[in-house]
């Protein structure tokens, strides 16, 4: 698929890392670097603005590396980027760790995955259909 993009930063398009990555790494676009102290967040630049075509959406979803190493993790994860959108896309990123982190210029916060998804009409009943689980959930079927 073909996603129309312009590029306003000065790092390369976010591409895939290995040949079947979900996931494009896309950079942070900064002209000085940003530090997020324990529990701060902040909208991290891309300096990319897309057109995706109707139909998809693009998720901006956590790096582990950066989850697991330095407790960042993105406030909305994932954060949705429309079909209709036209702005910058932004990485709204949370410092989860007892320590300062700092976001530096090309660094890979986050990634971009296109999915589909399906536009629905809602369809209002008096009643549901009947299954096993019922209203079942929130570890209804136990922990073994
Ligand atoms: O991580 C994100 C999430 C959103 N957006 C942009 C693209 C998206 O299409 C728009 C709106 O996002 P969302 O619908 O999640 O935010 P909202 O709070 O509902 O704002 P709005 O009222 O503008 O829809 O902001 C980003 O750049 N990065
Ligand atoms: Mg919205």
């Amino acid at each position: 698929m073909q996603v129309a993009v312009i590029n306003r930063s000065h790092h390369p398009l976010p591409a895939y890392q290995t040949e079947h990555a979900a996931g494009l790494d896309v950079r942070a676009n900064l002209t000085e670097p940003v530090t997020l102290g324990p529990l701060q967040r902040a909208l991290i630049p891309t300096g990319l603005f897309l057109e995706i075509p109707a139909g998809y959406e693009a998720q901006v979803r956590p790096r582990s590396g950066l989850a697991y190493k330095h407790g960042i993790g993105l406030v909305n994860s994932p954060g949705t980027i429309d079909a209709d959108y036209r702005g910058e896309v932004k990485v709204l990123l949370v410092n989860l760790s007892n320590e300062e982190f700092v976001v530096n210029d090309g660094e890979r916060v986050a990634q971009l995955v296109f999915a589909r998804y399906e536009a629905i009409e809602w369809q209002e009943v008096a009643e549901l259909s009947q299954t096993v689980r019922g209203a079942g959930g929130y570890g209804s079927t136990g922990t073994k």
